[in-house]
């Protein structure tokens, strides 16, 4: 992707008049590709308006800047106007007088002609030909933002920005008037930041929308990608089938964000009690079966027990919320995919490294590939016809979704198509697609498949929609799958929480591998503060044989999701060895020369021990030695780099030394 307009690390620093400052945004990046339609959403003083004015060049921002086609913006400019909600027309010209100021200004040295030209061909885009002799006072409140808008883009700017454009308009002018702008955005190819409260205005007109947390210290909390193609419809996109899915994503940030409000204004302070230096505790968790050590831990009083008094679980909607909220640390702690303690810790993204830590393995296996049921009735049963498909449709392009980079999906997704000679970057897509929203997006055609934990294979099962081709028994049986991911600074300052948290969740994980305990772990989960799927769905990962396709016969998979049992809870290095070695494989990160003290710093084996010995857990093996894979191959920790080089599919190898010592947390 290469960027139009380039927003690095801005800081919005305002002074008070009583002397003290206030710190309105804080380390702002992000990337905007020509022609993309973006909406800023948040809260009231979130800053929107605040960052859309140092885009403008309005205000200069107190760190960071803004790159506009590889020039620095220091002041407003002809090539980025605003539009404000409030027209700022000059009352005293008419409609043509208004649009002929800006273009007669900026584009005097064209001939008086083609000027008109460009004047006449701006009212009729907003159709106010008929009107084109009032003033202002003689206009609605939409005509006077159609002349704002014709105006603006009368001297073809390179980025149109609107800050609450129709936030004053009537419902029926707004709409007609967004689809006007929609259509001008398409025809004219432009490159739009827009300010709006509006959910279904954001979600009709952008590409992304990027949600920014409530202030003070406002950072960019999530960004959406809205799939729609364009031209959009806007009744083809309220009945998109993803449509609700993507809307309830937005009001669930907003909502968090009005939680998280809310909890600083009686902010509790940090609360030690009972020996341990905080009891107080914010946990993350993504809908998916294997959340269950969570949600037992707490309904079955395990965090209680020891010592863990206030603990508030927080029903997260992506595995990038969840690494964001523990980054910024809005969650204390959080389950997290196997590999996001490395992947936040090694900078995986371009972002700043931040140590994290892990001490815990919550669960094992539970995830399987599931294809559309278009590729099932085009014959593809296995990976060798999925192969034989591609190569007999070289014009369509397979795309296939995963959780997030850092998650096992990708990587034992990646591993089971490079075994069968499948490129995964060039021979099929991948998209990064939340949990939850993966079988809508199957539904919709938008994804040929996917790979994710339960219960969202069998719902796509159960619906027929598609098949499951692959479970991870077919690609490394007993795999880590989940963990518990807490900042390194935060174990740090809280070690004996630390210890006790990973305490409760490892006699959460015991009782949810009792075959007694399953029918009731379902049974909670299938709640709609936890996974909120039908129960019949739930069922299959951990009650139910496992259902492959609507024509297959159940089979027995013992212990699809596993969370104690065989040794599931050590966060043994080997494991987290072969995670880097992916990595690197796959040109995620590059792969550490010193790779032993990364995973000395992140995988923390120490606590684990600790905590086992405290519960009088003796048996636990301190190595997990070799890892066997479905496909015959091994991998071997004491050669990782030999390993790198023998596999036949991979991206450019780069070994680099991690400055260990220089990781040092970053205050987010
Ligand atoms: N010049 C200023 N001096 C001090 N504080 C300011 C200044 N300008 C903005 N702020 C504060 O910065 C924060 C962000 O303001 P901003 O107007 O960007 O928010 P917003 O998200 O656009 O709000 P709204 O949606 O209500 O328009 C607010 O708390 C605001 O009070």
């Amino acid at each position: 992707m290469s960027s139009f307009v380039e927003v690095d690390h801005v800081d919005q620093v305002f002074p008070l008049p009583n002397g003290l400052k206030y710190i309105a945004l804080k380390n702002i990046t992000l990337d905007i590709t020509k022609g993309e339609f973006i909406t800023l959403l948040g809260h009231s003083g979130c800053g929107k308006s605040t960052l859309l004015n140092i885009i403008a060049g309005l205000n200069t921002p107190t760190q960071g800047g803004v790159v506009l086609e590889g020039r620095q913006v220091t002041k407003p400019g002809p090539d980025r106007m605003v539009v404000f909600q409030n027209y700022s027309l000059l009352p005293w010209l008419t409609v043509r007088e208004n649009i002929a100021l800006a273009v007669n200004r900026v584009m005097k040295d064209l001939p008086a002609e083609e000027r008109k030209d460009i004047i006449e061909r701006h009212i009729d885009l907003v159709k106010l030909r008929p009107a084109a002799n009032k003033k202002p006072g003689q206009l609605s409140g939409g005509m006077k933002q159609r002349v704002a808008i014709a105006r603006a883009l009368s001297i073809r700017p390179k980025l149109l920005l609107l800050d609450e454009p129709f936030g004053a308009l009537d419902a029926l002018t707004r709409s007609s008037l967004q689809d006007q702008l929609m259509q001008i955005a398409d025809e004219y190819q432009l490159t739009c930041i827009m300010v709006t409260h509006d959910v279904d205005e954001a979600l009709l007109l952008s590409d992304r929308i990027v949600m920014l947390t409530n202030g003070p210290e406002s950072y960019v909390g999530q960004i959406l990608e809205v799939p729609f193609v364009r031209p959009r419809d806007r009744l083809k996109v309220v009945n998109h089938s993803n449509y609700y899915a993507l809307r309830s994503e937005i009001v669930y940030f907003l909502n968090q964000q009005k939680k998280a409000k809310q909890r600083k204004v009686g902010q509790t302070a940090v609360i030690a009690r009972n020996g341990l230096e905080k009891v107080n505790l914010e946990l993350g968790f993504v809908p998916l079966t294997d959340c269950a050590p969570l949600i037992i831990a707490k309904e079955k009083g395990f965090f209680q027990k020891h010592g863990l008094e206030d603990v508030t679980l927080s029903r997260e909607p992506s595995w990038k919320a969840i690494s964001e909220g523990v980054a910024s640390k809005r969650l204390d702690a959080a389950q997290m995919t196997a590999g996001m303690p490395l992947a936040m810790t090694l900078g995986m993204g371009g972002k700043a490294p931040l140590p994290t830590v892990t001490g815990l393995v919550l669960s094992r296996n539970g995830n399987a590939i599931t294809f559309s049921k278009q590729l099932y009735d085009a014959g593809v049963r296995t990976l060798a016809d999925f192969k034989h498909a591609i190569a007999q449709t070289p014009d369509k392009i397979h795309t296939l979704a995963v959780v997030h980079p850092s998650s096992m999906h990708n990587l034992l997704l990646r591993h089971w198509l490079a075994s069968g000679g499948i490129d995964p970057d060039t021979d099929v897509s991948l998209t990064v697609i939340p949990p939850a929203q993966m079988v809508a997006t199957l539904k919709a055609g938008s994804i040929d498949g996917f790979c994710a934990g339960e219960p969202w294979n069998s719902h796509a099962v159960q619906e027929g929609l598609g098949f499951v081709v692959a479970t991870d028994f077919n690609i490394w049986p007993g795999h880590l799958e989940k963990v518990l991911g807490v900042r390194e600074d935060w174990a740090n300052q809280y070690p004996n929480t630390h210890l006790a948290l990973v305490k409760a969740l490892l006699e959460a994980c015991e009782y949810c591998d009792d075959r007694r305990n399953r029918e009731e772990l379902a049974t909670l989960l299938s709640r709609p503060e936890y996974v909120g799927a039908k129960l019949e769905y739930l069922r299959p990962g951990l009650v139910d044989p496992y259902r492959r396709s609507l024509d297959s016969e159940p089979e027995n998979l013992p212990r699809f999701n596993q969370f104690y049992v065989d040794q599931t809870n050590c966060p043994y290095r080997t494991e987290g060895l072969w995670i880097m070695t992916q990595f690197a494989r796959w040109g995620l990160t590059p792969f550490p020369k010193n790779w032993v003290d990364v995973l000395d710093r992140v995988r923390r084996v120490d606590v684990f021990g600790e905590a086992a010995r405290e519960l009088g857990l003796l048996d636990i093996e301190p190595n997990r030695g070799l890892v066997h894979f479905a496909d015959g191959s091994v991998f071997n920790p004491d050669d990782p780099v030999g390993y790198l080089n023998g596999l036949a599919i991979k991206r450019e190898l780069r070994i680099e030394e991690v400055a260990i010592d220089a990781l040092v947390a970053a205050t987010v």
